[in-house]
C-alpha cells in the first residue's frame, strides 16, 4: 500500500479531474460520502460537529455535512472563514450543505459547540505552515475537549510529507485519507496524531508512480527468501559471519537470530574462545589480521558488541570486500568516517550495504540532534543513505528504511522491542535474509517486518517491560509463519 506526499496526490487528483473528467466537485461529494459512510458504520448517532476550513478539506467536510443531514444525524459546521468568501468547488460544496438544511456558524473565538464527535476538516494537504491566529486558537480549544476527534485526510497540524508535528496539532483518534494514506500520518510524530488511518476510496486511480512510499508488506519478500525445494541443501541458504567484538554476547544474539531466520551457516569470528560454545554455529578463530580469515561468500555482521575491537580499516576492507555486509554500532561509524570518495566509489554499494542506526547512532553519524532526527525521520533515513550509501534501517516504532530513492515503513514492532539486545537480534535477521538472496533493500524491509512481528506476538503474552531479546528470537520462526500468510494476514497487526 502506497504512502504518498501531497505533491505527489495532487498530481493524482489532477489526472482523475483533467483526464479522466471527473469534477473536483464530484471528489469533494464522494469524498463527503465516504466520510459519513464510516461515521454511520463507526461513529457516534449523536450531533456532530463540522470544522471547516477554507480549502477543499473543509469542501470534504462540507460534502460530509450534507450526507449526514441527508442520514438524519444532527450535524453543523463551524467554518473559520465566512462561507461567502469561499471559492470553487469547495464553495459549492459550501452552498450543498447550507441548501440542504445544515447550520453553518462563523468562528469568531466563541467557544465550540458540544458534540459527541469533532470533524477536523480545517487544513488537510495544502497546510504549508503552522497554525497561527484564529486557528490556532480554535485547536486550543479542541485541545482542552474530552470529545473524540476524526480527521479528514490529515490532522491539522501535521505536516503531510515529513509527520512533522506543529503546536496545537489534531489529536485524532480516528483520521480518514482520501484515495491514498499521506505519508506524514505513516511515521511519527505524526501517526501519533493520526490515530487510525482508514483509506476511503473515492474513485480516484492510484498510478503507479515508482517514487511513492510504502508500507512493508512481507509475504512476497518471505515467499522468496524462505523457499526451498525438496533438494534443499544448507549452501542454499547462505553463509552468515558474524564478526564478535569485545562483548560476545551480542554477536551470539545476532547469530542466534541468523539461525532463527533461515541462514544455511553460521560462523563467529572470534578472537578469543566463546563459552560456551554455541552448537549450531562454527567457530572461526583470528589470529593475526581478521582480512585474512573471512570466510568466501559469506555475508558479514559487523557492530553487535565491538566497541572499538577492530580497527576502522578492517570494517571498510570487509565492506569494500564486494560482499553484502550489515554494520551495526560502532562499525557505522567506521564506515562514515572513510574519505567520501571511498564511500561513494561503489555505485552499487547500496544494493548490499545495510546500515541499522538508532535515532541517536542517527544523529551522531549525521550531524544533527536526536530531536532533530525524531522530528524529521524521513530526511534523516534520507541523509544517511545518501552521506554513507548505502541502505538505511533507521530504527524506533514506525520503523523507516531507505535506499537511494526507495522509502518503506513497517508497520509493526512496538515497546516490546526496546530492549537491550533487539537490535543485535535485528541484525542477524537482516543478515540472514541477505544471505538468502535478498537485496539489502529488500533484506532490510523484511527483516524489520519479522523483528516487528516477533516483538508483537511476544507482547501478546508478555508484558513490554518484561521481554528479553532471546524472547524476541524465539518468536521469530512463528512471525515467518506470519510473512508467509499461513495463519494471518500481512497486514493484520
Ligand atoms: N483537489 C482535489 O481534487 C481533492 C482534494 N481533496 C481534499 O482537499 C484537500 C486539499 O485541499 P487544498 O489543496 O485546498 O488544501 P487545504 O488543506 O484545504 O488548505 C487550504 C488552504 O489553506 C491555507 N493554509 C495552509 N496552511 C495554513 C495554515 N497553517 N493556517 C491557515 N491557512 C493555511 C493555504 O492557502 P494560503 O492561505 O496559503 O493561500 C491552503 O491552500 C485534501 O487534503 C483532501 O481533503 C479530496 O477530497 C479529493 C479531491
Ligand atoms: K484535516
Amino acid at each position: 500500500m502506497y504512502l504518498v506526499t501531497s505533491e505527489q496526490m495532487r498530481e493524482l487528483d489532477r489526472h482523475a479531474v483533467t483526464s479522466l473528467h471527473i469534477p473536483e466537485i464530484v471528489l469533494l461529494h464522494l469524498a463527503g460520502k465516504a466520510i459519513a459512510d464510516v461515521l454511520v458504520q463507526r461513529g457516534p448517532r449523536g450531533h456532530i460537529v463540522v470544522l471547516a476550513g477554507k480549502g477543499n478539506n473543509g469542501g470534504d467536510g462540507y460534502a460530509a455535512a450534507r450526507w449526514l443531514k441527508h442520514y438524519q444525524y444532527s450535524v453543523e459546521v463551524v467554518s473559520l472563514v465566512h462561507p461567502e468568501t469561499l471559492t470553487g468547488s469547495v464553495a459549492l460544496a459550501a452552498q450543498s450543505a447550507i441548501a440542504a438544511g445544515v447550520p453553518v456558524r462563523v468562528y469568531s473565538g466563541q467557544p465550540l459547540p458540544e458534540a459527541q464527535l469533532y470533524l477536523d476538516a480545517l487544513l488537510g494537504t495544502g497546510q504549508n505552515r503552522p497554525p497561527a491566529d484564529r486557528l490556532l486558537q480554535m485547536l486550543e480549544s479542541l485541545a482542552h475537549t474530552s470529545t473524540p476527534i476524526w480527521a479528514v485526510d490529515v490532522p491539522t497540524g501535521v505536516d503531510t510529507d515529513t509527520g512533522a508535528v506543529y503546536p496545537g496539532a489534531v489529536q485524532a483518534v480516528l483520521t480518514i485519507a482520501m484515495a491514498a494514506q499521506k505519508i506524514g500520518t505513516a511515521v511519527t510524530p505524526g501517526c501519533l496524531q493520526a490515530g487510525e488511518v482508514v483509506v476511503a476510496d473515492i474513485g480516484i486511480p492510484i498510478l503507479h508512480n515508482p517514487s511513492f512510499a510504502t508500507w512493508i508488506e512481507p509475504a512476497e519478500l518471505a515467499a522468496r527468501a524462505a523457499y526451498r525445494p525438496v533438494t534443499a541443501h544448507k549452501g542454499l541458504a547462505g553463509h552468515v559471519a558474524v564478526i564478535v567484538g569485545c562483548l560476545p554476547g551480542a554477536a551470539k544474539l545476532a547469530a542466534l537470530a541468523a539461525a532463527r531466520s533461515g541462514a544455511g551457516r553460521i560462523s563467529l569470528l572470534t578472537a578469543s574462545a566463546i563459552e560456551p560454545p554455541l552448537p549450531d554455529m562454527l567457530m572461526i578463530p583470528v589470529n593475526g589480521a581478521l582480512r585474512n580469515s573471512l570466510p568466501e561468500g559469506a555475508v558479514f555482521l559487523m557492530g553487535p558488541g565491538m566497541l572499538d575491537a577492530w580497527p576502522i580499516e578492517v570494517v571498510w576492507s570487509v565492506v569494500e570486500s564486494g560482499g553484502k555486509v550489515v554494520l551495526d554500532a560502532e562499525a557505522m561509524d567506521a564506515w562514515l568516517s572513510a574519505p567520501e570518495e571511498r564511500r561513494l566509489a561503489d555505485p552499487f554499494l547500496a544494493e548490499r550495504v545495510v546500515l541499522t542506526p538508532h535515532p541517536k547512532e542517527c544523529a551522531r553519524l549525521i550531524g544533527w540532534t536526536v530531536d532533530s532526527v525524531q522530528k524529521h525521520r524521513l530526511a534523516a533515513a534520507r541523509r544517511l543513505s545518501q552521506q554513507a550509501n548505502a541502505t538505511v534501517l533507521l530504527k524506533g516504532y514506525r520503523s523507516i528504511v531507505n535506499s537511494q530513492q526507495s522509502v518503506s515503513v513497517n508497520p509493526v514492532g512496538g515497546p516490546s522491542l526496546a530492549v537491550a539486545g533487539s537490535g543485535d537480534v535485528l541484525a542477524g535477521v537482516i543478515a540472514a535474509l541477505l544471505a538468502q538472496g535478498l537485496s539489502a533493500y529488500d533484506a532490510a524491509r523484511l527483516g524489520c517486518w519479522l523483528h516487528g512481528r516477533a516483538g508483537d506476538r511476544l507482547a501478546r503474552r508478555i508484558p513490554a517491560a518484561a521481554c528479553m531479546a532471546s524472547d524476541v528470537v524465539q518468536e521469530l520462526p512463528q512471525a515467518l509463519t506470519d510473512a508467509l500468510g499461513v495463519k494471518m494476514k500481512s497486514t493484520d497487526k
